[in-house]
């Protein structure tokens, strides 16, 4: 494949990127902060100092950055995306995004003649360091087939979900899902020590159930410990939790269980939670 753009070196980004130079492709980085791209250029990447100068440097460009406001400036602002994408180039969004945003985005790529695909994915840091990641994808499907030796070594599954907006509605489902699962794990491990029962067990006997999930398997010993070391920061969690709200109220969806778990989540970022994982809404339990 030719060489591929990359902006946003965050907790996934940085993964993603490394394992494209592990794999032999060539990556042109790009941060907002900027220092942060020098850990990527002792893997091999070349760092370009705008996102305009990465897409005029490359066929692909792959975005992972925070949340829709971060997924739109990147592209519409001052050397953004937009002023260097033409026909014969591809932008890829990775980001959690909401269905708008990244309508938003296609027709300003598409419209200077790039091809666009949404591509927002499933697992963290973890999956996303060992090509893991769950990848879903929407949008042109002649770019999906152009980029699927990236995203076999990114991930261990692609979905190509048809028209754009899918393949995000199915990545806010799924985390509106994960965001739920947490508080009712949350509370379960808090029951459990409170009432006299050694959480540890509680989760061997999880594990050995219908219930069982890597999740619980990976953050349960550390939560008890009370350690959130962060692989899903625990602000995009609650972002997610909102956007896959936002979907309900479109669609006259009640979701009682999301929007008491979204309180629990608004909780911990008032903590000062948000920069820990995602696990870490189980301080508002004992706070
Ligand atoms: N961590 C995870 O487990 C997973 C995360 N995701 C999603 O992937 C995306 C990235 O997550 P993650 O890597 O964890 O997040 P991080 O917070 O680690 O990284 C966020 C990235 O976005 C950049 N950014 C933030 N605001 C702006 C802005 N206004 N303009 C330009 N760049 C900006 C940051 O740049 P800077 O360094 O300058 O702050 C950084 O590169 C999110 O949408 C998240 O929901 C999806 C699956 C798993
Ligand atoms: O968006 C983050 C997802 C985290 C995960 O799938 O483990």
């Amino acid at each position: 494949m030719e060489e591929i753009g990359f902006l946003g070196i965050g907790i996934m980004g940085k993964a993603m990127a490394v394992n494209l130079l592990r794999h032999g492709f060539k990556v042109t980085v790009w941060n907002r902060t900027l220092s942060r791209c020098d850990e990527l250029v002792q893997h091999g990447a070349s760092v370009g100092e705008t996102p305009a100068a990465v897409i005029k440097k490359c066929k692909y460009t792959i975005a992972m950055l925070s949340d829709p406001a971060a997924a739109l400036s990147v592209v519409f602002d001052k050397h953004g995306a937009l002023e260097q994408i033409c026909a014969g180039k591809g932008y890829i969004d990775m980001s959690t995004v909401d269905a708008d945003t990244s309508s938003q985005i296609s027709q300003a790529i598409t419209s200077k003649g790039g091809s666009f695909l949404e591509a927002p994915v499933s697992g963290s840091k973890k999956p996303a360091e060992d090509g893991q990641l769950v990848i879903l994808a929407a949008g042109d499907k002649d770019l999906f087939v152009q980029v699927v030796p990236a995203f076999d070594v990114l991930g261990k599954k692609s979905f190509f979900l048809g028209q754009i907006g899918n393949g995000a509605k199915m990545k806010l489902v799924v985390n509106m899902i994960m965001g739920s699962m947490m508080n009712a794990f949350s509370e379960g491990i808090v029951l459990a020590d409170k009432s006299g029962l050694d959480p540890h067990t509680l989760l061997d006997v999880l594990d050995l159930g219908a219930i069982a999930n890597p999740m619980f398997k990976m953050k349960g010993p550390a939560m008890i410990k009370n350690s959130y070391p962060p692989a899903f920061p625990l602000k995009h969690q609650q972002k997610d939790m909102r956007l896959a709200l936002a979907l309900g109220d479109e669609n006259a969806v009640p979701m009682p269980v999301a929007a008491a778990a979204n309180e629990a989540f608004k909780k911990a970022r008032s903590l000062g939670l948000g920069d820990h994982d995602f696990s870490a809404v189980f301080e508002t339990l004992s706070k």
